[in-house]
């Protein structure tokens, strides 16, 4: 890890992402130079405060489209990514003249999930960026769409954007879009949609997420929220607010800032304030001056909090803001979670899950059944399930229709069926063939979505762990041939979702025993 991780006081890294929408319109798919520019001197003003700053920019297809004099993006999957390839370059160019008038140098950096998804690649590009910000330039970061393709693609900016911000280690990610915040429905259809203003777990969010994105993005809301969870997960607050007034950063920031110390310095006081309307006093260390709030004494108390919080509210522009989790996860887990993309899915049960909180490593004995194809080395997702009683195989009379499998319960779940890799769910089945033998069911699936409590670095393949399965570790050999661990899973090659609340309603799997440790660890 770079010697340049370490921040100054007051010094805060921030991630701002630019959908193709909110920098290309959508009709001309001409740079909307006025966006730009005020995205420019927010940039510059934030990094001569003292901050660090990140750019998330889309819109190499779009500008690609412009030069091209082409009117909607093609099918054929080279011909977009040679667009985004003559696109890129002008749309860096652009950055470049723009923020060259404010002498403020820039970067390019372009990622696919497969460069990351080796650990020294991984690490490589991390020091990059601490050396970028070291050196005070502030990095333009955009998916290689040239080489990416499905397998390898983050889908979309908004997740790329979130494991940037994972990565550089940022406190805020500004996810700008063509909406001030969440609303508690479609505001252009419910006139009593009412904005969500702070979300402080994401597992209790209804928003509406069916926006459809653009003609020229790939990301709607949902995968903004998908986004929200990845990088609230790993300790940044998340901000949702308009592109189209990018100056309101600096302000949503600031107060942002003042909520959380005054959340920190209300846990340490004997007060318990809430978290709204504490005054922005505490905000005074911060070098945020774009803001219309005033910035009181650093010194005084938050029992002078305001007594017009709603006063307070109206100053600030509409957003929606995402709580961090407590306890980030970060580095290696970060990247076993969200560098790596799973290629199966591992099915424990109740044993190996308490094991597992028991910081062990995964052992065969624990495992139900085995979903996908992949070898030694690869990444899974580790669902839990009931264990059902085991039960002889039966041969039907004769061969009937098959046995349907049990719905993928993610058809339900808006962030879990974004069809995102980070958080993308497999079709969950039972281990039943359609032929005429049919085998009983291994597990039933948790209630209400799959319970996906992490990602592992496997020392056996899908084959080898289907044949070992439920045995214990002294079988291995017997099973196999040979035993290269007695672990499925090495615990340090295990890595925990600090998602709350993506669990099942059973008193063995609440929210106090995970706060203590209990399935989902932190690190
Ligand atoms: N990498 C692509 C952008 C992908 C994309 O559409 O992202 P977004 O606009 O955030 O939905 C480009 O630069 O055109």
């Amino acid at each position: 890890m770079s010697a340049h991780l370490k921040k100054q006081p007051g010094q805060l890294t921030v991630v701002i992402k630019l959908g193709t929408s909110s920098i290309v319109d959508e009709k001309t798919h001409e740079p909307i130079l006025s966006i730009l520019s005020v995205i420019v001197e927010t940039a510059v003003k934030l990094h001569k405060d003292g901050h660090r700053v990140v750019l998330v920019s889309s819109g190499a297809i779009g500008v690609g489209l412009r030069r091209m004099d082409l009117d909607r993006r093609p099918k054929h999957l080279p011909q977009v990514q040679a667009l985004a390839a003559i696109g890129q370059c002008r749309l860096m160019s652009l950055w470049d003249q723009l923020f060259g008038h404010m002498r403020q140098p820039i970067a390019q950096i372009l990622l696919t999930r497969n460069d990351i998804a080796d650990r020294t690649q991984y690490q490589n590009a991390q020091n990059t960026f601490f050396e970028l910000l070291h050196m005070g330039v502030i990095p333009i970061v955009n998916e290689n769409d040239t080489l990416a393709v499905t397998e390898i693609k983050f889908g979309d900016n908004d997740t790329l954007s979130a494991i940037t911000a994972g990565m550089v280690q940022a406190d805020y990610l500004f996810l700008m879009t063509d909406v001030d915040c969440l609303y508690t429905s479609n505001p252009r259809r419910d006139p009593d949609a009412k904005p969500i203003e702070v979300v402080e777990d994401i597992a209790d969010l209804e928003a509406d997420v069916s926006s459809a994105g653009s003609a020229l993005g790939t990301g709607g809301m949902s995968t903004k929220i998908v986004a929200a969870r990845l990088a609230t997960s790993a300790g940044v607050t998340t901000i949702i607010t308009k592109s189209s007034k990018p100056g309101n950063i600096a302000a949503i920031m600031k107060h942002a800032e003042g909520q959380r110390l005054a959340r920190i310095s209300s846990r340490n006081s004997v007060t318990n304030f809430q978290d709204e309307g504490v005054p922005l006093a505490q905000t005074a260390s911060l070098n945020l001056h774009n803001s219309t709030h005033d910035v009181s004494s650093p010194t005084e108390p938050t029992h002078t909090r305001s007594h017009s919080p709603q006063l307070e509210a109206e100053q600030v522009p509409l957003h929606t803001r995402f709580l961090p989790i407590s306890q980030p996860i970060r580095d290696r887990y970060f990247w076993i979670l969200h560098g790596l993309a799973p290629h199966g899915t591992i099915y424990i049960d109740a044993g190996a899950r308490k094991a597992l909180s028991d910081k062990a490593g995964l052992l065969p004995v624990g495992i139900v059944d085995v979903d996908g194809q992949f070898a030694q080395q690869e990444a899974v997702r580790i669902v839990v399930v009931k264990r059902l009683p085991a039960a002889s195989p039966k041969v039907t009379p004769k061969a009937t229709t098959p046995i349907a499998p049990i719905p993928s319960r993610t058809a339900a779940h808006p962030v879990l069926n974004s069809g995102h890799a980070p958080y993308t769910q497999p079709a969950l089945t039972h281990s039943m063939s359609s032929s005429a033998i049919i085998t009983p069911p291994l597990y039933e699936l948790h209630d209400p979505a799959p319970f996906e409590i992490g990602r592992a670095v496997v020392n056996y393949s899908a084959s080898e762990i289907r044949r070992i399965k439920g045995l214990h570790s002294t079988q291995i050999h017997e099973a196999l041939g040979y035993a290269d661990s007695e672990y499925v899973a090495l615990r340090e090659n295990i890595a925990f979702f600090g998602i709350e609340k993506s669990r099942p309603n059973t008193p063995s799997a609440g929210r106090s025993e995970n706060r203590e440790g209990g399935g989902v660890d932190v690190h």
